[in-house]
């Protein structure tokens, strides 16, 4: 069975609101319908019965919640692929601690001694959980292109399967905030990580039972993001924005800290290779849907988005000249 999301009424603030599900052992036109019409509305949606086994799971969040419970010493040992509040390199900062690791099993394998010895053998857990997580990403993304009518239903996922695909891991550990207002029927929340889309292609994200993802819908109304640890969650990066020429909508997303709980993000960024140029297959640019971007490399878009702020939007620097 594959379920739609009932729309989200516009109110004030942050609305509680269901997101599109996604069953993925459902019938795949169906699935494909679903996804299709979820990153066209949202740019986002839940993956259920995605078919990753709960060991590499658990064994992930086990040796995840193991790495931020080390004294900070032997964190930052890690560094630079530890960082602890700043996000990014341009004053960013957050209400978090992260590691944030190349995504090729090759690079995962060489990071720092301080992981390496970690008797939780975080290394070998972060490769498998690569490896299921960057199939899923494929999957999709093969499904994608087939109901978006593209004939080479390959040409998303063969970006990210490339030996040379520039894609990331990152773990976010969030600790909880302690709220010390007299007044206990007020709960504070910190911005963990700020309001952003992913640059990337595709974001495969999951967390442990604690809330704190929300997303905005185009219309600029926040939806909290209900956890479920046995979901994944899916992103439309802007590298697919562009490759489909607009139709899927990169979502704008922040995170927030909860006020008594821990909570532990896993990010998988699938991106191209750095000189790969990024172009919309040539079925998605019509007379009636000209081509929004120019052509660029990823190395010229990952090159923007690191010389920009968190919350910028990089995307309209690509833009085609409006004739
Ligand atoms: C402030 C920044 C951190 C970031 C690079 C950037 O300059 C703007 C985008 C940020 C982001 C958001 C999604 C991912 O978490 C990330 C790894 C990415 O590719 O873009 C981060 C970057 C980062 O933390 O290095
Ligand atoms: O922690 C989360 O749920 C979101 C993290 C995120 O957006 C990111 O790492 O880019
Ligand atoms: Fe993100």
């Amino acid at each position: 069975m594959v379920l739609a999301a009932p729309k989200a009424m516009k109110s004030e603030g942050i609305i509680p609101s269901e997101v599109p599900v996604v069953d993925f052992s459902g019938e795949r036109a169906e699935v494909a319908k679903v996804i299709v019409k979820a990153c066209e509305e949202y740019g986002f949606f839940k993956v259920i019965n995605h078919g990753i086994s709960n060991e590499v799971i658990a064994k992930t969040e086990e040796a995840g919640f193991g790495f931020f419970g080390k004294p900070m010493l032997e964190k930052k040992m890690a560094a630079p692929a530890y960082g602890c509040k700043n996000i990014g390199v341009n004053g960013d900062m957050g209400e978090v601690e992260y590691l944030l690791l190349s995504a090729t099993t090759d690079s995962i394998a060489h990071i720092s001694k301080t992981i390496s010895t970690d008797p939780l053998n975080l290394r070998k857990r972060l490769s498998a959980y690569t490896e299921a997580v960057k199939e899923l990403a494929c999957e999709i993304l093969e499904v994608m292109a087939e109901e978006l009518g593209v004939p080479d239903t390959r040409v998303f996922s063969r970006l990210i399967r490339d030996g040379e695909s520039d894609s990331v891991l990152r773990l976010n550990h969030y600790p909880p905030i302690i709220n010390r207002d007299k007044d206990k029927s007020s709960q504070i929340t910190k911005v963990g990580f700020g309001e952003h889309s992913d640059p990337q292609i595709l974001t495969i994200l999951r967390s442990n039972d604690v809330g704190g993802l929300q997303i905005s819908l185009p219309d600029g109304v926040w939806i909290p993001v209900t956890p479920d640890p046995s979901a994944f969650y899916v992103n439309v990066g802007d590298v697919l924005q562009v490759m489909t020429n607009g139709r899927f909508v990169s979502v704008r997303h922040r995170a927030m800290t909860n006020s008594h709980k821990c909570r532990m993000s896993v990010a998988y960024f699938g991106a191209p290779p750095l000189h790969q140029t990024i172009v919309a297959p040539s079925v998605m640019v019509t007379p009636q849907s000209p081509s929004l971007f120019r052509p660029f490399t990823w190395a010229e878009y990952k090159k923007a988005t690191y010389s920009l702020r968190l919350g910028d939007t990089r995307l309209q620097l690509f833009r085609n000249c409006k004739r």
